[in-house]
């Protein structure tokens, strides 16, 4: 499956930047990942670089107010996209505002990490390795306990 990961900004932090390698890394094993980073100086020309990046891949929004999976959930709904859907999904971070209205209202899916607000930088690796864990339950593996 193809998983393009969008964020507004990258990780600043050197924790957050081992973080993402590390788990883009795995991720590559699994997924064909591609990661565009985006801007802007406004929270709408954030949401609307994220809508452009996305292109025509259903566009997954992180967001603390979205829907929460369990790791096998996130499983399914992946393998489910992947062999009954399109085959590509875009997932986007964004920046210190989040995500606009109308970005959200067009969004295929609001994916929410809990209720806690996390810092840009912490959302892009747990992003990852949610994926990551996500990836190795669909293909039978012992990561995930
Ligand atoms: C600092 S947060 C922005 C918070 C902003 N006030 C909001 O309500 O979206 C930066 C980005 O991290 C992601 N994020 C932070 N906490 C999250 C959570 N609990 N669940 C999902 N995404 C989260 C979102 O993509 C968010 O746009």
């Amino acid at each position: 499956m193809r998983l393009h990961l969008i964020t507004v900004g990258e990780p600043r932090l050197a924790y957050a930047r081992l973080g993402w390698d590390e788990y883009e890394k795995r991720l590559r094993r699994y997924h064909k990942v591609q990661v565009t980073r985006v801007g802007g100086r406004t929270q709408a020309q954030e949401s609307e670089a994220v809508r452009r990046a996305a292109g025509r891949a259903p566009l997954v929004l992180l967001d603390p107010r979205g829907r929460q999976f369990t790791s096998p959930e996130l499983s399914a709904y992946l393998d489910h996209q992947g062999v009954g859907g399109v085959g590509e999904l875009a997932f986007a971070i964004g920046g210190p505002e989040g995500h606009t209205d109308e970005l959200r209202a067009g969004a295929h899916l609001l994916w929410g990490l809990g209720l806690l607000t996390l810092p840009h930088d912490l959302a892009m690796v747990v992003v990852l390795e949610a994926l990551y864990r996500a990836a190795t339950i669909s293909a039978g593996e012992p990561y995930h306990r």
